[in-house]
């Protein structure tokens, strides 16, 4: 009924572009930080292709790190509480933060409706429902959506820090959720959009990773370990995925 394997009985939703239409807001914001501080330095401009290969998925300071390691650019860490001005790691992430704050308080969130409507059906046929996302604004989103209603279990940016938890690709963030749900990892399934996501899902043992594929990756998202790929939830429940 749900298009999952008899033996799953928690479902693991990442946030930003499975639940919610935000991964587009995440890479518009971080665009916006990037390219002004790429332009400073004579730098060629942040693509969706950088997006998905370093950032898309990952803690913020992750994405920041990796993308600027890309390019060969070496900044010092600096401490979460910088200024947004400051030319450090965390300054670069607290710019995006700002940024992306900014729309989604603007801007408002739009949720997917096949995934609400999955939500709604996982919820019915009695599965435990957790949402692990690196975004410490999972909350905020979760609450403006009104999805807070439909998750039992939240697993974020927020905990990552708090708990030193190793961000996606490792799978530590989903063995987390599905350790508090009281569940083995091939009891659960892990619905990503992100490549860094679906590695996490695979790197973890995880008994289903659902690859949710809204910008045309679906080949890289199986590369990266999808063991299905869908491009809206309401295909498992209709039962035509491939
Ligand atoms: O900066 P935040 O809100 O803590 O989010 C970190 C990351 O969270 C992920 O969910 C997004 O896919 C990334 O694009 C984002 O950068």
């Amino acid at each position: 009924m749900l298009g999952l394997p008899p033996q799953v009985t928690v479902c693991l939703f990442d946030l930003d572009g499975v639940l919610t239409d935000t991964a587009a807001v995440h890479m518009a914001a971080w665009k916006e930080m990037f390219d002004a501080f790429l332009r400073d330095r004579g730098g060629a401009p942040f693509t969706a292709e950088d997006y998905e290969q370093y950032v898309d998925g990952k803690p913020r300071t992750d994405g920041v790190r990796d993308f600027l390691a890309s390019r060969g650019i070496t900044l010092p860490e600096g401490s979460p509480d910088d200024p947004p001005t400051a030319s450090t790691i965390n300054g670069l992430g607290n710019r995006k933060n700002d940024a992306v704050q900014h729309r989604i308080r603007t801007d408002g969130v739009r949720v997917f409706e096949g995934s609400r409507r999955y939500l709604q059906a996982a919820q019915q046929a009695g599965l435990r429902r957790a949402v692990v996302s690196s975004s410490a604004n999972t909350q905020e989103v979760l609450e403006v959506t009104g999805l807070a209603q439909y998750i039992e279990l939240r697993v974020d940016g927020v905990t990552i820090r708090t708990d030193k938890l190793r961000g996606k690709p490792a799978p530590d963030t989903f063995l987390a959720a599905a350790h508090q749900l009281g569940v083995e990892a091939s009891q659960a399934v892990v619905f990503e959009d992100a490549l860094a996501g679906v590695e996490a899902g695979r790197a973890g043992g995880f008994g289903y990773v659902v690859g949710v594929d809204r910008v045309g990756q679906a080949e890289a998202l199986r590369q990266h370990g999808a063991s299905v790929v869908v491009q809206d939830l309401a295909e498992l429940l209709d039962g035509d995925h491939r």
